[in-house]
């Protein structure tokens, strides 16, 4: 028989096991559809029991529906390639493998789970150590159609007669694939190497290093599903956080997760982590590094116990026909005290009304002292104590504080100056006060771990009534992600931190607070770092990890993304920057090398529109056009004109983690001058393309390795 002949004769024989697999689940959302409506019936019966039955009903109507619920939701997300693989094994049935776990109505497999045991020769199994895996097989499918599929064969000896082996490569099929909006899942094709990474326990702290393209990422999100799948009763219900870099990352990832089912996973980029705010800003390399050292912590906790700017310089109060009076001298003293008990403040409000009412006590002891006369204090103080002009005083003396108006204080310069004495250089105090000070600007990425850091050093706001915020800001002025949990929730039970290299030191503080008592996997590549101070970041990361035992680390070596064209010149630009073994090896051949065109700063609008062009013409995916950040929104505007939603323009710093098949860099000096890591923020740049990749540059600086 021809080859096509075998490959069809195959796939109609999968066809009908995909096709069975089908008719069961529809049989099991209809089933589930039925306990739904069983569910909503026993609730309208409830209306006319007694109490207690009622509440009984109730409760078992809200388990069958929540169930039933959920029964549907898995179904539905797995709908979509729901069977993708097949294990032949030397004498027992074949194995199907998919995103979910199926039985007939027999009870017997018709497709087993990936995550359980049973399916993890599918993903472990080689040919040194092939598991009792004569064949495995990738089942494409769309629908419920079988697309194609692809062999492998583990034990070459122990293929029986009547067994077909056909294709050559899924893994290189599935990275040839045109590139979308979203990240696909990899589920059908993870590579022996990757999945020790998912299958690792899931105590202790976790690392997975590897360059660009090693699959990092899906290696991390398929972790989290797998966790929550063997792991349900400890993970489960206090849930896994994961921490991207950005909005446009999250966006970009969001899709992997809920198309393996997990609806107990939360994504939120670095501007997001605080309740209220989606900060997606950058600030200048240098004003960032400032922001997210550790020495901001003292200066943040010195700026809180300063006089706030609209506090009373003076108090007068009458008492008895005597005017009783505090300098602004004495009223300092007296916030002193109060802060000396290092309560966080909006927790000693209570402390400052009583060491106020005893400043004033000894006033008028004073008085009474002078004129002779007998003086009692507890009266006074239960007296001044309730009357409604010394709380009128208390509430501008001592204020609530939020964590955005502290923050914005610094945006006086001599305030800030006075809160970084000794820590931060008179030309730091100036950058930072001058980047506070605008009152209508838009919180940074940067902004979001001071304000945090600020909210834990100020203390919860009173409750507010029901219905209202008490985020960062007072009143919230941006809403956030939309939210299930209690606000500032920390109690998840795995945190996932993605590009972990380029946190700060203050943003791994605002993270380790989300995770106080979870298992942790961190995901990161030192090469790729814009983080210019990576001894006191791995310092505050090894803080955020606690004792946590045992730390492992997994290294990724192979680059799936980059054709070895693109990754040679990406290497070529880094060489210096890494070590050998930090650098990947790329497995695709395209045979289409980078193009690098001189551009005049004079026809850089040009040349840019006509590169964006080519490449939009040239790939069936999407273009990125990556260039410096303050370039992003004057490259927008030379590119408006084309109507195509599959290209892109983002900025150095945005293209962390993403990737085009197609990608033009423009004016590559540019990046590497921005940051103060630029080389690795070029390298980041230059290994986002799947297969194309031109660069326009009017200099051959950024070329010029190991600067
Ligand atoms: N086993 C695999 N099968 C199919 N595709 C894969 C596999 N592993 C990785 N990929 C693909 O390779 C690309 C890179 O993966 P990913 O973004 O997770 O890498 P990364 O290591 O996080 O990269 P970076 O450090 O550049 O952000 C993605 O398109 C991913 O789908």
């Amino acid at each position: 028989m021809s080859e096509s002949r075998v490959r069809r004769a195959e796939i109609a024989i999968e066809q009908t096991h995909v096709d069975r697999v089908y008719v069961r689940l529809a049989e099991l959302r209809a089933q589930a559809e039925a306990m739904r409506t069983r569910g909503y019936e026993l609730g309208r019966g409830a209306q006319s029991e007694a109490v207690f039955e009622q509440a009984s009903m109730l409760y078992e109507r809200d388990m069958m529906v929540f169930h039933a619920n959920q029964t549907l939701q898995t179904l539905d997300a797995e709908y979509e390639g729901l069977v993708f693989g097949r294990l032949d094994h030397g004498s027992a049935e074949p194995v199907h493998v998919g995103r979910l776990g199926i039985r007939d109505a027999d009870f017997d497999n018709l497709v087993t789970d990936w995550r359980a045991p049973a399916a993890a020769a599918f993903y472990q199994a080689t040919a040194e150590e092939p598991m009792d895996v004569v064949r495995r097989r990738v089942i494409r499918c769309s629908g419920q159609s079988v697309l194609d599929i692809d062999d492998d064969v583990l034990m070459p000896e122990a293929v029986p007669d009547d067994m077909n082996v056909v294709g050559e490569g899924a893994l290189l099929a599935a990275l040839g694939r045109a590139r979308g909006d979203t990240m696909r899942d990899i589920v059908a094709t993870i590579q022996k190497e990757q999945d020790d990474v998912i299958r690792a326990p899931w105590r202790g702290v976790t690392e997975i290093t590897g360059g660009p393209g090693t699959g990092k990422t899906a290696v991390a999100l398929h972790r989290a599903a797998y966790l929550l799948y063997r792991h349900r009763r400890q993970l489960g219900g206090a849930g896994v956080l994961v921490v991207g870099p950005s909005g446009v990352f999250t966006n970009y990832i969001s899709r992997v997760l809920p198309s393996m089912g997990e609806t107990n996973v939360e994504l939120r980029s670095l501007g997001q982590v605080l309740d209220g705010i989606d900060a997606t800003r950058h600030d200048p390399a240098a004003l960032a590094a400032v922001k997210g050292s550790l020495r901001m912590r003292k200066v943040l906790g010195k700026a809180l116990r300063d006089t706030p700017p609209e506090a009373p310089t003076e108090m007068r109060i009458v008492y008895r026909g005597e005017v009783l009076k505090l300098s602004a001298r004495e009223l300092e003293k007296v916030r002193r005290k109060v802060h000396g008990h290092s309560q966080p403040p909006n927790r000693a409000r209570v402390r400052a009304a009583e060491a106020l009412l005893e400043a004033l006590a000894d006033r008028a002891e004073q008085y009474a002292r002078d004129d002779g006369r007998s003086f009692d204090r507890a009266e006074l103080v239960r007296d001044l104590g309730e009357r409604l002009d010394f709380h009128r005083f208390l509430v501008v003396w001592w204020p609530v504080l939020y964590p955005a108006q502290v923050l914005r204080w610094l945006g006086d310069e001599r305030r800030l100056a006075r809160a970084a004495k000794n820590v931060l250089t008179a030309p730091e105090v100036a950058l930072l006060s001058a980047s506070l000070a605008e009152p209508d600007r838009e919180w940074t990425v940067a902004d979001v771990a001071l304000l945090d850091e600020l909210r834990v050093l100020l203390g919860p706001p009173p409750k507010r009534r029901r219905g209202q915020s008490a985020g960062a800001e007072s009143p919230p002025e941006r809403g956030g992600p939309a939210r299930h949990r209690p606000e500032h929730y920390d109690e998840y039970s795995h945190v996932v931190v993605d590009e972990s290299q380029d946190l700060s030191p203050l943003q791994w503080r605002m993270v380790a607070r989300r995770g106080r008592y979870a298992s942790w996997t961190v995901v990161g590549d030192p090469v790729q770092s814009s983080w210019p101070h990576p001894g006191e970041a791995a310092a505050a990361r090894d803080q955020a990890f606690g004792a946590r035992t045992p730390r492992r680390r997994y290294t990724l070596r192979t680059n799936y993304r980059n054709s070895a064209e693109i990754f040679d010149l990406a290497a070529r630009v880094v060489a210096g920057h890494a070590e050998e073994d930090e650098l990947p090896h790329a497995v695709r051949t395209t045979g289409l090398t980078p193009q690098i065109r001189r551009t005049d700063p004079g026809n850089r609008e040009s040349a840019t529109q006509l590169a964006a062009k080519e490449q939009l013409d040239a790939v069936d995916g999407t273009v990125g056009v990556i260039c410096a950040m303050n370039r992003v929104d004057e490259v927008g505007r030379w590119l408006s004109g084309y109507d195509d939603d599959r290209l892109r323009v983002v900025g150095s710093l945005d293209s962390k983690g993403l990737e085009y098949d197609a990608v033009v860099l423009v004016e590559p000096s540019e990046l590497v001058d921005e940051s103060l890591t630029g080389r690795r923020v070029l390298y980041v740049a230059l290994t986002r393309a799947t297969q194309r990749l031109t660069v326009l540059a009017s200099d051959d600086r950024w070329l010029a390795a190991g600067e």
